[in-house]
């Protein structure tokens, strides 16, 4: 089969900084300030065209990071990340601007994705429509309450066609009756073989909805297997570890790092 997303030995380092002037020095001086922190290590997993890959994982376990990196927003900082298409990210906060009005923000997308005037005059319509956002289309996106933002980004991302679909949490904003119009939207893009990636803290959705799981745990690859396999195992992780002290997550979390958790 043909794999659509390849990503390998990705790593993501961030540099924390206890105070703001020791990222200037760190910037100045051949001395190195600031503590290092991994988002990120190691991480490796391929999907072939028309998988659903599920992203799971605790809070800070990596998985906006990841998307963001797959996307081509955020730069790995080793690594290397292929894709076979053309991407695009939902995500709350995706890349729109907040000085321009939607419908700016509609044509600024396309033409950042190469579409010529007459193809941007046919889809701004279909946009719109789908975003329900007729009224309020050419008011500064500023504005808008994040349940529009969310409706008009979910919009612009899906009616682009894009070959790669990668969703993180966007169908926890906004009312219901928009979240069930996007999960429509996309079990179309699924029967029509696009590659998805969903990144949900609901379990049930990502049940309906994925083939395969990929679970990140402090930055690494725990499991990566069907949604059969991978399910189970998380959920009883999950009860394990909401039943932790602060302590003993924190000493899972030192045992899991070093790779000694299993
Ligand atoms: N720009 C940044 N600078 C420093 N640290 C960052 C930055 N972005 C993310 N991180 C850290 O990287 C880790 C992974 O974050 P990420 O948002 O990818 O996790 P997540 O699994 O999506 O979490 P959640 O489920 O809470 O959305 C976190 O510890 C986060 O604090």
């Amino acid at each position: 089969m043909d794999k659509s997303i390849i990503v390998e030995n990705v790593s993501k380092k961030y540099k924390l900084y206890s105070k703001s002037s020791d990222r200037i020095k760190d910037i100045i001086f051949p001395k190195e300030y600031g503590e290092d922190f991994y988002a990120l290590r190691n991480v490796s997993f391929a999907a072939e065209k028309g998988d659903v890959v599920g992203f799971i994982g605790i809070n800070g376990s990596g998985k906006s990071t990841l998307s963001n990196i797959i996307a081509g927003i955020v730069p790995e900082t080793t690594g290397s990340v292929t894709l076979n298409g053309e991407a695009a990210l939902i995500a709350v906060s995706a890349g729109l601007k907040g000085d321009l009005t939607g419908r700016q923000n509609i044509e600024l997308k396309c033409l950042m994705l190469g579409l010529n005037k007459k193809e941007i005059a046919e889809l701004e319509p279909k946009i719109i429509e789908f975003a329900e956002l007729e009224k309020f289309i050419d008011q500064p996106v500023k504005n808008y309450s994040s349940g529009m933002k969310s409706r008009l980004g979910f919009s612009i991302s899906v009616n682009i066609d894009p070959d790669i679909l990668i969703i993180d949490e966007a169908l926890s904003v906004g009312d219901k009756a928009f979240a069930e119009k996007s999960l429509a939207k996309m079990h179309e893009f699924k029967d029509r073989g696009k590659t998805m990636i969903f990144v949900s803290h609901s379990l049930g959705q990502m049940k309906q909805f994925c083939d395969k799981i990929l679970w990140l745990e402090f930055g690494q690859v725990r499991e990566y297997g069907s949604i059969d396999e991978v399910i189970p195992r998380y959920d009883q992780f999950l009860n394990e570890y909401k039943k932790m002290s602060k302590e003993e997550k924190e000493a899972y979390r030192e045992r899991a790092i070093a790779g000694t958790s299993n």
